[in-house]
């Protein structure tokens, strides 16, 4: 099997205007990175620059919108369907962000819904699973993620455009949760799958630690937020040498 491809996603959240826009492309645009065959990048601005973003961006990065509708787009006033980012050519979409499940009450039901709709319509996912800090202090970390996991495994059959992300914002640098989700994979979803699927991480990766992290064993990339909006970026798409280099 083809080894995991590393992958960074740089989520700019709700954040900018057309013009920081233009500003991180042309950074991005002039960078020397690793190859498309070490890594892939996605850079996701928020859906009103979506279009911008891919006219101005080199051919070798993607976009990512940051959230779509559950179902067919219709009557509900101030959504972005998934038919509507495939028609715009988007070829990627967040869902499940911990910013959408804690402030906008997206259950892990829902996600998974989204997930399997946004499949079904030829979009790629970046599914995001992470605990509270709570749940975190309660020792419940391994059966919150797998809980979320599992509600997605039980919505889709094929997760060859799923990029899991672990992204809680305490758990800097662990690793472990990327271990137990990859076993989960493999004992509750299949030994090919659990092999092929990457799991990346988020949660302060920045130019400082990001080479650090790429090293952990079963992290195959990251989402990154607030750096991604800044020229370390760049740094931290190289650190996919890192896992080239101990592959
Ligand atoms: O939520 C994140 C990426 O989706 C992480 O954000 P930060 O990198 O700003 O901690």
């Amino acid at each position: 099997m083809a080894p995991r491809k590393f992958f960074v996603g740089g989520n700019w959240k709700c954040n900018g205007t057309g013009d920081d826009v233009k500003k991180i492309v042309t950074v991005l645009n002039e960078a020397e990175v690793p190859s498309e065959d070490a890594v892939e990048v996605v850079v996701s601005p928020p859906f009103v620059f979506l279009q911008q973003a891919t006219g101005l961006l080199r051919p070798d990065f993607a976009v990512a919108a940051q959230n779509c509708w559950v179902r067919k787009g219709g009557a509900f006033t101030g959504e972005i369907s998934a038919e509507m980012l495939v028609n715009l050519q988007v070829p990627w979409v967040i869902l499940g962000h911990s910013e959408r499940r804690a402030l906008l009450n997206e259950s892990s039901d829902f996600v998974a819904d989204k997930v399997a709709y946004a499949l079904a319509q030829g979009l790629k996912v970046i599914a995001c699973i992470g605990e509270t800090l709570e749940q975190r202090e309660a020792g419940t970390t391994m059966e919150v993620v797998a809980a979320q996991t599992k509600a997605i495994a039980e919505k889709i059959s094929d997760w060859t455009n799923v990029v899991l992300t672990y992204e809680p914002v305490w758990a800097i640098g662990t690793g472990k949760v990327h271990d137990g989700l990859r076993k989960w994979l493999q004992a509750n979803v299949g030994p090919a799958v659990a092999e092929s699927t990457r799991i990346i991480y988020g949660g302060s990766v920045n130019g400082a630690n990001c080479k650090e992290l790429a090293a952990q064993p079963d992290l195959d990339g990251f989402l990154v937020g607030g750096a991604s909006l800044k020229p370390e970026f760049v740094d931290i798409i190289k650190s996919a040498t890192v896992k080239s280099a101990s592959a």
